[in-house]
């Protein structure tokens, strides 16, 4: 009997038949038109995205690779409202980030900087507290959450200070922090640089769990090429 079309092969179509109106553009996760962004001055610019163009379906993983210093983490500062465009269209989660009621920077978008940001004076379960409350969570969720997180990205016991663990591990709990409140749109920058392949396998299956059902999306970055077999979408 022939085999039918896999999983990976709907997905694909589905996202295919999603048109460009800008009705659609604004159902999609992100999209992004025509964008330009510049370093520098006007007279002596570094241009670092040039006409640029993306569109991610609501529960894609869409991976974006690409060499040192071509643009990555300044796109995706630009999604999450942290850079603004020096020109071209940007929707995120249907509004403008940085606008009012976008809800973008905000609770509905978790982001993983390459930067650590998260403080060592801090256990665990106090990052994660943290940063749970400050997307609106309650302690006993957070608390619900804490084991999970904990043992799939094997991180030592949650009463440890961050400042005492290793770079890999403080890593972990960053991305801990962005995971504990199951936002719509995940942004991860490089999560996995370092990280051994088992972990990096279960973090994988974690975000294909997560999109399984189109309620969140992840655009997530790597170097690991042999990792992005695992995205819907590359670029
Ligand atoms: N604030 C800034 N002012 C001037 N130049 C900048 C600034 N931020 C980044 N750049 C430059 O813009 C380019 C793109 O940087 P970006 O961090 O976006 O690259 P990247 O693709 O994420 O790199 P990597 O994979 O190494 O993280 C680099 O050449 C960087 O030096």
């Amino acid at each position: 009997m022939p085999e039918g079309p896999s999983d990976l092969e709907l997905r694909r179509r589905q996202f295919k038949a999603q048109m460009s109106t800008v009705q659609t553009r604004r159902q999609q996760a992100v999209c992004v038109r025509r964008a330009y962004k510049r370093y520098g001055t006007k007279s002596n610019p570094y241009v670092i995205l040039d006409g640029l163009n993306m569109t991610v379906p609501k529960g894609a993983i869409y991976g974006l690779l690409g060499a040192s210093g071509c643009g990555k983490t300044t796109l995706l500062n630009c999604i999450v409202g942290r850079k603004r465009l020096n020109s071209g269209e940007l929707w995120v989660l249907g509004g403008t980030p940085g606008s009012r009621g976008s809800g973008v920077p905000g609770p509905r978008v978790g982001y993983m900087p390459q930067e650590l940001a998260i403080y060592g004076e801090f256990t665990i379960r106090e990052t994660l507290k943290y940063f749970g409350w400050i997307s609106g969570m309650t302690t006993e969720q957070v608390e619900a959450k804490l084991g999970f997180l904990v043992n799939f990205l094997m991180l030592p016991d949650a009463d440890r200070l961050v400042k005492n663990l290793s770079g890999g591990q403080q890593r972990r709990v960053s991305l801990a922090a962005t995971l504990v409140h199951e936002p719509e749109l995940l942004i991860l920058d490089e999560p996995t640089v370092g990280v051994d392949p088992l972990l990096r396998q279960n973090i994988w299956d974690h975000l294909v769990e997560i999109t399984k059902h189109g309620r969140t999306t992840v655009i997530i970055t790597t170097h690991y090429i042999d990792e992005t077999r695992q995205a819907h979408l590359v670029s």
